[in-house]
């Protein structure tokens, strides 16, 4: 990891804004906001809440947030400005930031699909009962089975097992991520969300950051002409990489001392 890559990173986002506009799109959890063991507690640094800040009347900058949590959690500890572009439950939700809240795009699950997101968090409420540390996550279109806080290696591993069979299913989509086994009931991604906000907004230059295997899958979906860039250690298929939210909220200072 090095200062270089955040440097040519924050110069290629600058140069796209100047060249002709550009959406800067940003993972929340383990990118904005450090991990936590209570996503409760998670919340965006303030030196990246203040650069955000100074982003947002930015010409030719478009401004997202493109996360795996429900829109609505997103929006409530986000804490970016007005007009920012949200995108919750891994693309299923879409909104924009209005008035300290959020206008959401309508969603809604057919029955077919609710019912089975039903038994999938009834089946997980099950598994993690007899796990101390263990717990269940609930959202608009998948649930979550979150291992931070289990002492027990071991039992954490069976119960991500577990997990990983309950959405071996064809109608459950099962990503694993840091600590989490998420079964979501729609079949998104952030890239189809990042390439949907790409033609809606007309740019050519998606500059996209995130830490975990959720975000790869938007880190495929770009092209040699986006800007990608990975926060923290582990493969990945971005073009730069930092060391942690610390060192994002740097860049993304960087780039709003370059802009304003
Ligand atoms: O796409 P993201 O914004 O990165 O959201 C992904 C998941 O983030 C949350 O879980 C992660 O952060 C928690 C708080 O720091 C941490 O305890 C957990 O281990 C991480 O996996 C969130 O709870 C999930 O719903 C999101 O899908």
């Amino acid at each position: 990891m090095s200062a270089d890559d955040a440097a040519r990173a924050a110069a290629e986002v600058v140069a796209a804004v100047r060249g002709g506009g550009a959406l800067l799109a940003l993972d929340f959890d383990g990118c904005l906001a450090p991990l936590q063991d209570d996503p409760e507690l998670s919340r965006a640094l303030p030196e990246a809440v203040t650069a955000l800040d100074r982003l947002a009347g930015v010409r030719g900058l478009h401004l997202a947030i493109v996360s795996g949590r429900a829109i609505g959690d997103l929006s409530d500890k986000a804490e970016v400005p007005q007009g920012t572009h949200l995108v919750g439950s891994h693309g299923g939700e879409r909104g924009r930031r209005q008035d300290g809240g959020v206008a959401l795009d309508p969603f809604t699950l057919d029955p077919e699909r609710a019912r089975a997101l039903a038994d999938l968090a009834a089946a997980l409420d099950d598994a993690v009962a007899p796990v101390p540390g263990a717990r269940v996550e609930r959202k608009p279109a998948s649930v979550v089975l979150h291992t931070r806080t289990v002492a027990d290696a071991a039992a954490a591993a069976r119960l991500t097992e577990h997990a990983l069979a309950l959405g071996a299913g064809d109608d459950v989509d099962a990503m694993r991520g840091k600590d989490v086994v998420e079964l979501s009931v729609l079949e998104v991604t952030k890239g189809d969300a990042l390439a949907a906000l790409r033609a809606d907004l007309g740019v050519d230059v998606v500059a996209y950051a995130g830490d975990d295997v959720t975000d790869e899958r938007a880190f495929a979906t770009l092209g040699p002409g986006d800007v990608t860039v990975k926060v923290g250690e582990g493969a990945s298929a971005a073009r730069f990489r930092v060391a942690d939210p610390d060192a994002m909220a740097r860049l993304l200072t960087q780039v709003a001392d370059d802009l304003t």
